[in-house]
């Protein structure tokens, strides 16, 4: 299956609850302000937020149209998502030296953070860049072993330490590691507990401390996976990781098997922060660059 089936595919839930509800809008004889107002309650009851669905109205009222089919409606609302996605679609950069370039994943447990790490390492790799993971999340036993077995899958090195241990001390690892052996870059999975924010806000402020005293520009990268699946929840995420830990940019993953992932253009229009890579499953390749437009049209239920 090429790529762009599988996002269509995955993406397949989400544009059915979309078709759903706006299915009859526009059997009326003119796009008037009351089927306007209809198709913003749709959007917002497809997890698009007030904030974009506003945004989307308003562009579909200044177009002025005398009357739109449903496969009209579709292509606008694409065109209209693709407009607030592609300026946050931003390619993950990891040129620049010295190496490695560090990149931080944060994200609440069961987001998908580890898989997410697994797949984005294969993804460099295939770009032919060395990689090294470190597991930093030294909370769960069963966290670390994850990571092994992705490492092994990927055929790159991790660096680990104990269960309890100290998350600052195997990123110094990693990074002394990956400098010695010429590593292009390191990805450090971390904690995420929310239980306990002070104790996550300090950990991951002295993993910072640790990296800054190595290489003044490191973490070059602080990425917040999210899980599509919570719907409104991953936009709370955003504002209380944000707080926390200062984010450089999002992947939102679990877009397959969701209805829910209209909370991407959500999360583009409210925070603007950079989305680079999207996860439809569970195997190696399913994450990929973010591409707004094919994401914009598997959304509305439009072939890419
Ligand atoms: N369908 C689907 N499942 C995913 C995706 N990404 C991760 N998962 C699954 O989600 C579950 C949680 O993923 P993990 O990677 O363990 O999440 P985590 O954030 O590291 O969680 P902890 O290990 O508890 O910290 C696993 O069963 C993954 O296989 C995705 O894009 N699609």
């Amino acid at each position: 299956m090429s790529w762009l089936d599988k996002l269509t595919g995955g993406f397949r839930k989400t544009a059915d609850r979309l078709g759903d509800n706006i299915t009859g809008l526009t059997s009326k004889a003119a796009l008037d302000t009351s089927t306007l107002d209809d198709i913003e309650e749709a959007l917002i009851a497809s997890d698009i937020g007030p904030e974009a669905s506003k945004r989307i109205r308003d562009a579909i009222a200044a177009r002025r149209f005398e009357q739109l089919d449903e496969r009209g409606l579709r292509t606008i609302l694409a065109e209209e998502m693709e407009a607030i996605l592609a300026p946050v679609a931003k390619p993950l950069d990891i040129w620049g030296f010295p190496r490695p370039h560090v990149i931080l994943v944060i994200g609440v447990n069961g987001s998908g953070k580890t898989t997410t790490i697994g797949k984005l390492g294969a993804w460099l790799k295939e770009q032919d860049y060395g990689v090294m993971l470190a597991a930093g999340d030294t909370f769960r036993a069963a966290a670390i072993e994850q990571l092994r077995i992705w490492g092994e899958r990927i055929d790159a090195p991790v660096i680990s330490g104990k269960e309890g241990g100290d998350a600052a001390g195997i990123v110094f690892d990693g990074v002394k590691q990956a400098t010695a052996t010429g590593i292009d870059c390191l990805i450090v999975d971390t904690a995420g507990r929310l239980q306990n924010k002070t104790h996550l806000m300090d950990e991951l402020a002295k993993v910072r401390r640790v990296l800054g005293r190595l290489n003044t520009e490191a973490p070059h990268d602080v990425l917040l996976v999210l899980d599509a699946t919570t719907g409104q929840n991953a936009l709370n995420q955003i504002e209380v990781f944000r707080n926390l830990a200062g984010v450089t940019g999002l992947i939102m993953t679990k877009l397959d098997g969701t209805a829910r992932g209209g909370v991407l253009v959500a999360a583009a229009e409210k925070y603007k922060l950079p989305i680079h890579a999207i996860g439809v499953g569970e195997g190696v390749n399913d994450l990929r660059p973010f591409d707004p437009r094919a994401v914009a049209r598997a959304i509305a239920g439009l072939s890419a």
